[in-house]
C-alpha cells in the first residue's frame, strides 16, 4: 500500500509502457509493422542517445544505450543469433544484471575509466551468468530457468529502485529490463519496434536530464530563477510576487557549517514549494526565494505565505553534526530533542503586486524592498504589499 502510495505515478507509467509495448510487439497494428521492417530506425535513435548522453555527462544511460545498440546491431550481422536461447534468455539476464549495477551506482560520468570499469563488470557478470546458465540448463534441462530467476529477484530489484528513488532513469531501466524478460520466457527475439521504444524511452531521459539541468535547481530541487525568468515572461498583467529569505543564515552557515546550511536550505524549498493557491516557488539565489501567484493580488497571496512562515518556524530541525561549533546569541530555538542536538529557522517575506502596466522585474524589485522591510522589522514576519 505505501509502495504505491509513495510513487503512484511511476508504477501507472511503468505497467503501462511495459504492456503496450509488449502487446504490440507480438500483435502489432499495420502501420507498426511498417516501423518494425526499419531496424535502422532504432539504432539512429540511439546514436542521437549517445550522442546526448555523452554532451549532458549521463554515464549510466550512455552505457545502456551502447549496449542496447549491441544487442540490436549482432543480429543485423548475425541474424542466426536471434532465434537461440543465448539471445532469449542469457542476454536479457545479462541486461537485467547491469542495469542493477548501475541503478544502485551513483552517476560518475562518462571518463574512459568509468567506461572501462563498466565494460569490465559486464563482461565479468556475462561470464558468470553464462556459467551459471550452462550448470542450470545440465541440471534442470531447462533453458529459461535463469529467467525465471531474474523475474523472481532482479525484476522486484529494480522495481525496488524505482520505489526507492523513483527517478525517470529507474523508471526507464526498469521498463527495457522487465520487456526483455518476459519477451524472453515467451521465446520471442527482441523486434525492431521495442528496440525503438527502448531508444525513444531513452532519449526521453536524456532530454528530461537536460532540461532538469536548465531548470530545477540542483541543490534544492525546485525550479531554478532561469526558469521563474521564462515564467515571467508569461504572467499576463495580474499577479503577486512575493520575495523570502532565511533569517541570519549566514549565521546558521557559521554555526552548524556549510552542509546543514545546505539541509536548511532542501528542507525550506520543501516546505516552501508546498505552497497553495496556485504560488509557484523558485530559487532566486543563495538563500532567497521568490514565489509567483499568477491572476492573484498581495492581499490574496498573502493568506498562503503567512501558513508558510509559520510551519517554517515551527518545524524543528534535527541535526547531523552533533560537534556544533559554539553557537551565537543571535541564533533562536537551539534545543536537546531526545538527545539530539536540534534548531529552528525562520524566514522574512515580502510581498508585492502589478500596477498597470508594469514589468515583472519592477515587481520584483519591490517584492525585494518588502523583505528589506521584514528584516528591518525584525525578521520572521510576512510584509504586505505596501
Ligand atoms: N549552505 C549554503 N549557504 C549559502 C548558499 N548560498 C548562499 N549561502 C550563504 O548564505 C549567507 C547569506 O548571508 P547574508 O546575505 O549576509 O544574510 P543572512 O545572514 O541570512 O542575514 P539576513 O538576511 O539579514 O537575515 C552567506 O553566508 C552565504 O554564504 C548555499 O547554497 N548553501
Amino acid at each position: 500500500m505505501q509502495l504505491l502510495e509513495k510513487n503512484r505515478t511511476q508504477f501507472v507509467c511503468l505497467f503501462i509502457l511495459t504492456t503496450t509495448t509488449i502487446y504490440l510487439s507480438i500483435y502489432p497494428f499495420s502501420a507498426l509493422k511498417i516501423l518494425s521492417s526499419l531496424p535502422w530506425l532504432a539504432l539512429f535513435a540511439y546514436v542521437v542517445v549517445l550522442g546526448l548522453s555523452y554532451q549532458y555527462k549521463q554515464g549510466k544511460v550512455l552505457f545502456t544505450t551502447l549496449l542496447m545498440i549491441a544487442y540490436q546491431a549482432v543480429p543485423l550481422g548475425f541474424p542466426q543469433m536471434l532465434g537461440t536461447s543465448f539471445y532469449t534468455s542469457i542476454v536479457p539476464q545479462l541486461m537485467i544484471a547491469i542495469l542493477l549495477y548501475l541503478g544502485f551506482t551513483p552517476e560518475r560520468g562518462v571518463s574512459g575509466n568509468v567506461i572501462n570499469e563498466r565494460v569490465l563488470t559486464s563482461f565479468t557478470a556475462f561470464i558468470g551468468l553464462a556459467v551459471i546458465n550452462m550448470l542450470l540448463a545440465k541440471y534442470t534441462s531447462s533453458h529459461v530457468i535463469g529467467l525465471y530467476l531474474v523475474l523472481a529477484l532482479g525484476i522486484p530489484a529494480l522495481l525496488y529502485l524505482v520505489w526507492m528513488n523513483g527517478t525517470h532513469q529507474d523508471v526507464v531501466f526498469s521498463y527495457i529490463g522487465i520487456c526483455m524478460v518476459i519477451m524472453g520466457l515467451m521465446g520471442v527475439p527482441p523486434n525492431n519496434f521495442m528496440l525503438l521504444c527502448f531508444s525513444l524511452a531513452l532519449l526521453f531521459i536524456v532530454l528530461k536530464e537536460s532540461h532538469n539541468m536548465a531548470y530545477r535547481d540542483q541543490l534544492t530541487g525546485i525550479s531554478s530563477r532561469r526558469a521563474m525568468e521564462v515564467q515571467a515572461s508569461g504572467l499576463g498583467k495580474r499577479f503577486a510576487v512575493v520575495m523570502c529569505d532565511v533569517d541570519h543564515f549566514k549565521k546558521f552557515n557559521d554555526t552548524y557549517g556549510h552542509d546543514t546550511g545546505d539541509d536548511v536550505l532542501r528542507l525550506v524549498a520543501k516546505k516552501l514549494a508546498c505552497v497553495g493557491g496556485g504560488g509557484l516557488t523558485y530559487r532566486y539565489g543563495g538563500e532567497e526565494f521568490c514565489i509567483i501567484f499568477k491572476n492573484k493580488s498581495g492581499q490574496e497571496a498573502f493568506p498562503y505565505i503567512e501558513p508558510l512562515r509559520l510551519t517554517i518556524e515551527h518545524y524543528t530541525l534535527i541535526l547531523r553534526d552533533k560537534n556544533r561549533k559554539q553557537h551565537s546569541k543571535e541564533m533562536r530555538g537551539i534545543s536537546d530533542v531526545q538527545g539530539q542536538q536540534s534548531a529552528c529557522v525562520t524566514m522574512s517575506f515580502g510581498i508585492a503586486e502589478t500596477l498597470s502596466g508594469e514589468k515583472f522585474e519592477d515587481v520584483l524589485k519591490r517584492a525585494d524592498q518588502r523583505l528589506y522591510d521584514a528584516k528591518e522589522a525584525g525578521r520572521n514576519c510576512v510584509m504586505p504589499v505596501a
